[in-house]
C-alpha cells in the first residue's frame, strides 16, 4: 500500500488505482479543496534493478527535465509533484478516456475517420516533441491517453521514461571546434547514440496499423519468425477481412511509415502532408473541426492552415465531397 507525503496527503484524497505500467501504478485523486478528479502516477526510483544503460534514477529525473519544458495540447501536463527518498508523485490531468489500448485491445480497428483524428493528434505531439529536441522512443496503445469516453476526443501522448533528449549542446561546443578531426559519425549519429527521430515515426506506423487493422503487424505466433525477425525484415499482412473497409491512402501512409531503412522512412513532416490527411471529404464532422483548430491553435499558423484544409472543404462549389 502506497504511503504518501503528509502534505500531499493535506491537498489530495487518493481513491482507486486506474491504470498500470511497468514503472509503477496511475491512482485516482481528488484535490480536497476543489473535489477536481487528478491522476496521481507513481513512480518508484529504486523499483527497478540498477541493471543495463539505463540508469532509473537517471531516467526519472530526465523524464521530470521532459515533463517541465514541454508544453502542447497532445502531451501529458503536469499539474503538482511530490517525491520522498525513493518515490515521485506526479499529480496529472485526468484522461477520463484512458488508455488508447482499451479502445483498440477489443480486436477490430476503429473507424477510420476516428484512427485519422487520434493518429493526427499523434503526429502534431510528436512533430512538436521532436522540434523541441525530444525522442519518445516508446510509443504503443498504453502510453496514449484519451481526454474521454467520446470517440472524438483529443489524445495526450505520456510516459517518458525512454525518452531521449538530442545533446544538442554538446554537439554545437563539438562543432565549434576545427571540424578537420572529427569522424564522419560524429556529424551523422552524433546526436544519439544510432536513435533517430526516425524511431518515433516507425512506432506510430505500428500504432496506426493497430488503430486501423486491430491487430499488432509484428506478433509471436509458433509458425513464424521471432517478433524481432518480423521486424528487422519489416515484414507485416494486412489480413484482407481486417482491411477491407480501410482506404488506400490509409493503407499507404502504414506502408510509407514501416518502413525498415530509416532514411526511407516516412518523416513525421512529410506524414503531415500525406494525401489521406489532406482530405478534401474528410468524414469527421464539425465538432471535430473545432477540436482541431484549438489544438492547432498552439501551433503555428501554417499548421493552423493545415488543420482547417483537412477539415473544412474549399469553397468553390466543384470540389467533390462525398
Ligand atoms: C508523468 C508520468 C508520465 C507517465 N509515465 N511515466 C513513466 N512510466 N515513467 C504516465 C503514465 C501513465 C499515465 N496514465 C494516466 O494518466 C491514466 C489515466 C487513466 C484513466 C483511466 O481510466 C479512467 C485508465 C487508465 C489511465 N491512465 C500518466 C502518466
Amino acid at each position: 500500500q502506497t504511503i504518501f507525503p503528509k502534505e500531499f496527503q493535506e491537498k489530495y484524497l487518493v481513491s482507486r488505482g486506474i491504470g498500470t505500467g511497468v514503472c509503477g501504478e496511475v491512482k485516482l485523486a481528488f484535490e480536497r479543496a476543489t473535489c477536481k478528479k487528478v491522476a496521481v502516477k507513481i513512480i518508484n526510483k529504486k523499483n527497478f534493478p540498477s541493471v543495463g544503460v539505463s540508469h532509473p534514477r537517471r531516467n526519472a529525473e530526465r523524464e521530470i527535465e521532459i515533463l517541465r519544458r514541454i508544453d502542447h495540447p497532445c502531451l501529458i501536463k503536469t499539474e503538482d509533484f511530490y517525491q520522498t527518498e525513493d518515490t515521485y508523485y506526479i499529480v496529472l490531468e485526468l484522461m477520463e478516456g484512458g488508455e488508447l489500448f482499451n479502445r483498440v485491445k477489443a480486436g477490430h480497428g476503429l473507424d477510420e475517420a476516428v484512427a485519422k483524428l487520434y493518429f493526427y493528434q499523434m503526429l502534431m505531439a510528436v512533430e512538436y516533441l521532436h522540434r523541441n529536441g525530444i525522442i519518445h522512443r516508446d510509443l504503443k496503445p498504453e502510453n496514449i491517453l484519451l481526454a474521454s469516453q467520446a470517440k472524438t476526443c483529443l489524445i495526450k501522448v505520456t510516459d517518458f521514461n525512454q525518452s531521449k533528449i538530442l545533446e544538442g549542446e554538446t554537439l554545437s561546443r563539438t562543432l565549434c571546434g576545427t571540424p578537420s578531426y572529427l569522424a564522419p559519425e560524429v556529424f551523422t549519429h552524433a546526436a544519439t547514440t544510432g536513435y533517430g527521430p526516425a524511431v518515433d515515426a516507425w512506432s506510430l506506423g505500428v500504432l496506426l496499423f493497430v488503430c486501423l487493422g486491430g491487430y499488432a503487424p509484428f506478433y509471436e505466433h509458433p509458425s513464424r519468425p521471432s517478433v524481432q525477425e518480423q521486424i528487422i525484415q519489416g515484414e507485416f499482412t494486412m489480413v484482407p477481412s481486417k482491411w477491407k473497409g480501410i482506404s488506400d491512402q490509409a493503407k499507404d501512409m502504414v506502408r510509407k511509415l514501416l518502413v525498415v531503412d530509416p532514411s526511407l522512412r516516412l518523416s513525421i513532416t512529410s506524414a503531415l502532408k500525406h494525401p489521406w490527411l489532406q482530405v478534401k471529404h474528410s468524414p469527421l464532422n464539425h465538432e471535430h473541426c473545432y477540436l482541431i483548430s484549438d489544438l492547432c491553435a498552439f501551433q503555428d499558423p501554417a499548421m493552423l492552415a493545415q488543420a482547417n484544409k483537412l477539415m473544412y472543404p474549399p469553397e468553390d462549389s466543384d470540389t467533390v465531397t462525398h
